[in-house]
């Protein structure tokens, strides 16, 4: 679903790669959680799999193209293939939980019908039944993710990519959050997440991916956040 072959990526003006010679692949279906400590070069490689920034050298595929030479008019096509959650929830403020999720529908041009049906069923995948007509400031931090989650998935997208999603919430909070993020992947989606999360991680017990300085140093079935080496 996701393979980096070589991948480097040096920032213009930067003296020092972001990433240097990553090749990875993600399978259909998978959870990976991306560790590493700050500037290891987590958002970076989540942002290369949404064609935000391009690789310096390199390949990466997604769902099937290779995003290189994949022509500018093709990218919204490839972005709704991916669903994507951040740290700072990025709801729109003035919006209802309802309206924020069916948003997502209506920039894609799905029918009112459509719309209809698909943003209840997934306000209750995400528990958040019964707080349709609530406004974001009217909801908690993990209200508000759940929110954001439902309108990344929404579409029913291929691929989930989370980066940080549990930054700004509690420790249970940030549990539930992920335990969301599993029941989504057992639908089929594909999940990336990157996190700061020891304890998430240790609990799920995922495949773990870590970064350092841009290098990929691990690579774990069943991980853990943190390895003695
Ligand atoms: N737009 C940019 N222009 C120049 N350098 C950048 C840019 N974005 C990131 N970098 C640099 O690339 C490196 C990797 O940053 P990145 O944001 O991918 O790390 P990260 O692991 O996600 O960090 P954090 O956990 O703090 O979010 C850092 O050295 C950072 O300063």
């Amino acid at each position: 679903m996701i393979r980096f072959e070589n991948v480097s990526k040096t920032y213009p003006r930067s003296s020092r790669p972001a990433l240097t010679d990553i090749s990875l692949e993600v399978e259909r279906g998978e959870f990976v959680f991306v560790v590493g400590q700050s500037g290891s070069g987590k958002s970076t490689l989540l942002r290369l799999v949404l064609k935000e920034e391009a690789a310096t050298t390199g390949n990466v595929l997604v769902a099937g193209r290779e995003l290189a030479s994949l022509p500018s008019r093709k990218v919204p096509a490839l972005r709704r293939e991916i669903g994507t959650v951040f740290q700072d929830f990025r709801l729109l403020p003035n919006k209802t939980v309802f309206q924020n999720v069916a948003f997502a529908l209506q920039v894609l041009g799905r029918s009112r019908h459509d719309i209809k049906a698909l943003v209840p069923e997934t306000l209750e995948l995400v528990g958040l039944e019964g707080k349709e007509k609530r406004l974001p400031h009217e909801l908690s931090g993990g209200e508000q993710q759940r929110v954001a989650i439902a309108r990344a998935f929404v579409n029913k997208p291929a691929i989930l990519i989370a980066d940080e999603p549990t930054g700004n919430l509690d420790p249970t909070t940030s549990l539930g959050i992920v335990r969301l993020l599993d029941r989504i992947n057992r639908t089929g989606t594909t999940i990336v997440m990157a996190t700061h999360d020891d304890e998430i991680v240790d609990q799920l017990r995922k495949r773990v991916v870590e970064l350092d300085h841009g290098t990929l140093v691990r690579d774990q079935t069943r991980g853990v956040y943190g390895v003695q080496r």
